[in-house]
């Protein structure tokens, strides 16, 4: 599902964040990414998703060969995937409701099938009661959740996120991993950036760790 062979990433400032980085996740596996602030951790998320583009290697997500994609046959890597990135913007001048509507209407889709589409990824993250709120009015980890559902409404088959628990206590950051597990059974493929110690404990699945931009484990 997500395949990394020999990739390097070196930036224009010539500063190389990725080093010879091989790993396979196999669809429906929950992975962990760890390892020390600057350790790559973004940079490989990045890569899966076409944000930033190899220096050399070779990438395959979903079946598609990512270093081959042109510019404009992105947006088709795009539909595979859900992105749960820590600079994503919440618009505060809409409620819930809109925002996770509106990766549906960027992509066109009729407005039936969307609201459907938006009010299941809230019952899904528990915020369905929320639909009519403002989210200036939502608590840190709801918000978290309204980025998870407009993440995943769309259907991707697999789910990237960056510190998704960052900046919330246990109790909301195990609720939140609850959220990512339902995804993984019912076959999601989800692969998590984390330094959150109490997620790393939970031997159930495997983690990948960076160290200055080199695979360890
Ligand atoms: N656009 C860029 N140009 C130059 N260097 C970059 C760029 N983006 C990231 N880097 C560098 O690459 C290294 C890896 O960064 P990255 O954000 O992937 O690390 P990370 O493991 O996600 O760190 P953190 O846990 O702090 O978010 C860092 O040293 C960073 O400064």
């Amino acid at each position: 599902m997500i395949s990394f062979k020999n990739v390097y990433k070196r930036y224009p400032d010539g500063f190389e964040a990725l080093k010879n980085v091989a790993f396979t996740i196999d669809a429906g596996e929950l992975v962990y990414l760890t390892g020390h602030s600057g350790a790559g951790k973004s940079t490989l998320l990045k890569l899966i998703a076409a944000i930033e583009r190899p220096t050399s290697g070779h990438i395959t997500v979903s079946e598609q060969n990512v270093n081959a994609l042109k510019k404009s046959t992105i947006p088709f890597l795009r539909r595979s995937l859900g992105i749960i990135f820590q600079d994503q913007k919440i618009l505060y001048d809409r409620s819930v409701f809109a925002n996770v509507m509106l990766p549906l209407q960027i992509r066109g889709f009729e407005k039936k099938i969307s609201a459907a589409r938006v009010r299941a990824a809230l019952d899904k993250v528990g915020l369905l009661a929320k639909e009519t709120a403002n989210p200036i009015t939502l608590s840190g980890g709801e918000k978290q959740r309204l980025c998870i559902a407009r993440a995943v409404v769309h259907r991707p088959s697999i789910l990237i996120a960056d510190e998704p628990t960052a900046n919330l206590d246990v109790d909301y950051a195990q609720s939140i991993m609850e959220v990512f597990r339902s995804f993984q059974q019912v076959g999601v493929t989800v692969l998590i950036a984390t330094h959150d110690v109490t997620l790393l404990n939970d031997t159930r699945y495997r983690t990948l760790t960076l160290n200055q931009g080199k695979l360890i484990s």
